[in-house]
């Protein structure tokens, strides 16, 4: 078991909250990811629970005992940083068995855990290499198996692949998951690249200047955001000004019966690009502007009694048409996700 829970926690620098009133669950085994905008306190956050900054209030317990009292290395937790943080002047077997010399464990036990600790990382047989004879993705490997060589309960992830190039992140942040996926180790992992988070979390914990707005599964995050903030930095949100009466719910020339609780007032609609498709019997659109991304269009669209543009994704190989159908919307008020919406048919005029 290595259930974590952050419970009211607060860190303030100079009176200003980086960290406000934090509370999150991390079940055990469970990869959560914590992300969010530059300066959202998501490093914060992760040093508290590694034991490198102390909260301001609060409590962080592992398995219902605080870790607050433990200082960093008395914490059943091990942190990779964004950083390859490697000893030059020591080769890869020293490097990963640094720790566990610490902890006097037998040489012969050494040896082996880190043999053990590269085979997981794919660095079979790589010991005696030096740092500076390894690539930055297999330094990364190595700095990962410096972590898990301890057996540590609790697996820390500062960003650990935004070093790396594109490609190399992709397929280290797939390794990664099924690393700690197959030791069941509970992981929380800092980012701030959205695709990052939804490719390797089982939940991930939006956070913006310090509060944490919705932790959630990636496509629940993606299809219900819980805030406006959330929609607009998962993904690309067209954001419509829209008004209820009841469950009835009108922005411009698109109607909507909203699945939720009557309201009134002003709202804002949001609709996922891929969710504006062309159909015949819709609404009148012109596009006013189109790039061609491959596996998909992307194409500003005007559409008829709205102010502003539409955009919207067109799979490769499908037509446009002179009119535009929705397919489901979220709806917000005060910012606030207050239901999904789907669109009611035009009655066509004869
Ligand atoms: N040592 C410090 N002294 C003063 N303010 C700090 C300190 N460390 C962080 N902050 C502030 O606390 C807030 C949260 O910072 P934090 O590093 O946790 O954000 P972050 O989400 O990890 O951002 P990034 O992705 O840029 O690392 C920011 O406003 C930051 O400026």
């Amino acid at each position: 078991m290595a259930e974590i829970d952050f419970s009211n926690i607060s860190k303030l620098y100079a009176g200003k909250p980086a960290v406000n009133t934090l509370n999150l669950q991390v079940a055990s085994g469970e990869l959560v990811c914590l992300l969010g905008p530059s300066g959202c306190g998501k490093t914060t956050s992760l040093r508290m629970l590694a034991g490198f900054l102390t909260p301001d209030a609060g409590d962080i317990t592992l398995d219902g005992r605080s870790l607050l009292p433990l200082g960093p290395e008395a914490r059943p937790t091990a942190m990779v940083f964004q950083r390859y943080t490697l000893w030059p002047h020591m080769n890869v077997f020293h490097n990963v068995a640094f720790g566990l010399k610490l902890r006097r464990v037998s040489k012969a036990d050494v040896a082996r855990r880190v043999g053990q600790a590269l085979e997981l990382v794919g660095l079979p047989g790589m010991e005696g290499r030096s740092p500076s004879q390894l690539s930055g993705g297999q330094q990364q490997r190595v700095a990962l198996a410096r972590a898990l060589v301890l057996e540590p309960q609790v697996l820390l992830l500062d960003e650990p692949l935004s070093s790396l190039d594109a490609k190399l992140r992709v397929s280290l942040r797939g390794e990664i998951k099924a690393i700690v996926r197959e030791l069941g180790i509970t992981t929380v992992f800092v980012t701030h690249d959205q695709e990052e988070a939804m490719a390797v979390a089982d939940r991930i914990a939006v956070m913006f200047g310090g509060e944490l707005h919705q932790a959630d599964a990636p496509g629940t995050l993606y299809a219900r955001p819980a805030t406006r903030e959330v929609a607009d930095f998962i993904g690309t949100m067209n954001f419509l000004p829209a008004s209820a009466t009841g469950t009835h719910l009108h922005a411009g020339p698109l109607a909507f019966e909203l699945a939720g609780e009557p309201i009134s007032g002003p709202l804002e609609v949001a609709i996922r690009p891929e969710d504006i498709y062309f159909a015949p019997s819709g609404i009148p659109a012109e596009v006013i502007s189109e790039s061609d991304l491959g596996h998909y269009r992307e194409m500003q669209l005007r559409v008829a009694g709205l102010d502003a543009p539409l955009l919207t994704f067109v799979p490769r190989g499908e037509g446009s048409a002179a009119a535009v159908q929705v397919r489901r919307a979220v709806v917000y008020a005060g910012g606030q996700l207050v239901g999904e919406a789907v669109p009611v048919p035009r009655l066509v005029s004869r």
